[in-house]
C-alpha cells in the first residue's frame, strides 16, 4: 500500500485515429480531494473510466493503483477498494430508493440483516427516509443523485470516484452534495470527482488538474492555479472626480483608468508589498480612495486562459507553482 490513494504515469487512450488520453499522470494523496477539470470532451469521463477498471488503458501507459492495487496485476483488490457514480444513474427508476440501496448490499454479498442495517444508516444520513419507500422515478434531480452516491457508498469504498456529480442539479442540491463529499473526506474518503464547474472545484478540491484535449495543461491547489496567469489589480474607485483626476495623474501609465466610473486598476499580484506601494502613492497625491479593492484571478480567469477555443497553451510555457501561494480572496473590499 501506498498514501497516494491514485496513482497514475503515462496514461493513454485512444479510440480508432482519436488520442483521448495522451500520456497524463495523476496522483491523489488518501484522504483528499481531486478535481479533474476540464471542458466537454477533454477526457475526463474516459479517465475515470480507466481508473474504475472500466476500460482498459492503452498499452505502452504506465503503472495505475487505486488504494494501493496496480490495476493490471491486483484489479479485484482495486475494485474493491472503490466506489464511482457516473453521468448515467445506476438508480432502477422502477423500485424503490430502498429496494436500489438493498440490490447494491446484494451486489456487496452483505448478510440480509446488514444489508438492511447499511441501507437504513445510509438512507437516513442521505435524508431519504421519508421516500425510501417510493419508486425512485418519482425522486427529484437531487433526491436521485444523493440515492446514488449512497448506492455507491454501500460498499464503504475507500476511494469514490464521482464524475460530473453535480451537472443538471439546482445550486440548493448542489450545495447538499458538496456537504456530502466533505463529510465523507472528513470521514477518510478520497474522493476524485470530475466537473466543468470551476466553483465546485475551487470549493471542493484540495488539488485540481486542468484537463484539456487529453493533456493536464495546470495542475495545483486552487491558489497555485489562480496564480498561475495575470490578472490581479488592486481597484481603486473614486466618488470626487478631482480626488480621482489626482490619483490618476499620481499613477500615470501605471494603472488602466475609467473615467466614467472613476476607477483605476494598478495592476499587481495581490502581495502585501504592492498593496503598500499603491497606498503609499496614494499618500503622496494625498487623495483617498471610496474603496479599495483587491483582485486576484479567479479559476474562471485560469481556465478560459488555459483551455479557450481549445487552444492548448503547453503547461512548457506557463509553470505550475508549486509553492503554496498566498490564499487571497477572489475580490477583497480593503477599505
Ligand atoms: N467508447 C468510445 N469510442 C469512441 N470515442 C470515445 C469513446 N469514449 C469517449 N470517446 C471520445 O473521447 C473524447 C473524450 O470523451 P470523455 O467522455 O472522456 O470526455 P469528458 O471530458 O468526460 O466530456 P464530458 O464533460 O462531455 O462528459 C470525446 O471526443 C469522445 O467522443
Amino acid at each position: 500500500m501506498t498514501d497516494m490513494a491514485v496513482a497514475a504515469s503515462g496514461l493513454r487512450k485512444s479510440y480508432g485515429d482519436k488520442v483521448v488520453l495522451d500520456g497524463i499522470d495523476l496522483t491523489v494523496p488518501a484522504g483528499t480531494v481531486f478535481a479533474l477539470l476540464g471542458p466537454n470532451g477533454a477526457g475526463k469521463t474516459t479517465a475515470v473510466r480507466i481508473l474504475t477498471t472500466l476500460v482498459t488503458p492503452d498499452a505502452g501507459s504506465g503503472e495505475v493503483s487505486v488504494g494501493g492495487h496496480d490495476l493490471a496485476t491486483d484489479g479485484h483488490a482495486a475494485r474493491a477498494s472503490l466506489g464511482v457514480t457516473g453521468q448515467f444513474s445506476a438508480v432502477d427508476g422502477l423500485i424503490t430508493g430502498e429496494e436500489n440501496m438493498l440490490l447494491m448490499a446484494d451486489l456487496h454479498h452483505m448478510e440480509r440483516g446488514e444489508g438492511r442495517r447499511v441501507t437504513a444508516e445510509l438512507l437516513a444520513r442521505f435524508d431519504l427516509v421519508d421516500a425510501a419507500g417510493k419508486p425512485a422515478s418519482t425522486y427529484s434531480g437531487g433526491m436521485r443523485r444523493r440515492l446514488d452516491i449512497a448506492m455507491t457508498l454501500v460498499g464503504a469504498p475507500q476511494v469514490l470516484f464521482l464524475d460530473e456529480p453535480t451537472t443538471g442539479l439546482d445550486p440548493r442540491s448542489r450545495h447538499t452534495v458538496w456537504q456530502i463529499v466533505r463529510e465523507l473526506v472528513a470521514g477518510g474518503t478520497t474522493v476524485f470527482l470530475t466537473t466543468q464547474y470551476l466553483d465546485e472545484a475551487d470549493e471542493l478540491a484540495d488539488r485540481i488538474a486542468v484537463l484539456d484535449r487529453g493533456r493536464i495543461v495546470a495542475e495545483g491547489t486552487p491558489d497555485d492555479l489562480k496564480h498561475l496567469i495575470p490578472g490581479g489589480h488592486v481597484r481603486l474607485r473614486f466618488t470626487d472626480p478631482d480626488a480621482y483626476r489626482a490619483a490618476a495623474r499620481s499613477f500615470g501609465t501605471a494603472a488602466s483608468a475609467d473615467d466614467e466610473a472613476l476607477v483605476l486598476r494598478v495592476p499587481g499580484d495581490g502581495s502585501q508589498g504592492a498593496l503598500r506601494a499603491v497606498l503609499d502613492r496614494l499618500d503622496d497625491a494625498r487623495v483617498e480612495a471610496d474603496e479599495l479593492t483587491v483582485h486576484t484571478p479567479d479559476l474562471d480567469d485560469v481556465f478560459f486562459a488555459l483551455t479557450t477555443d481549445g487552444t492548448v497553451r503547453p503547461t512548457a510555457d506557463r509553470p505550475a507553482r508549486t509553492d503554496t501561494a498566498d490564499t487571497a480572496d477572489t475580490e477583497e473590499v480593503v477599505r
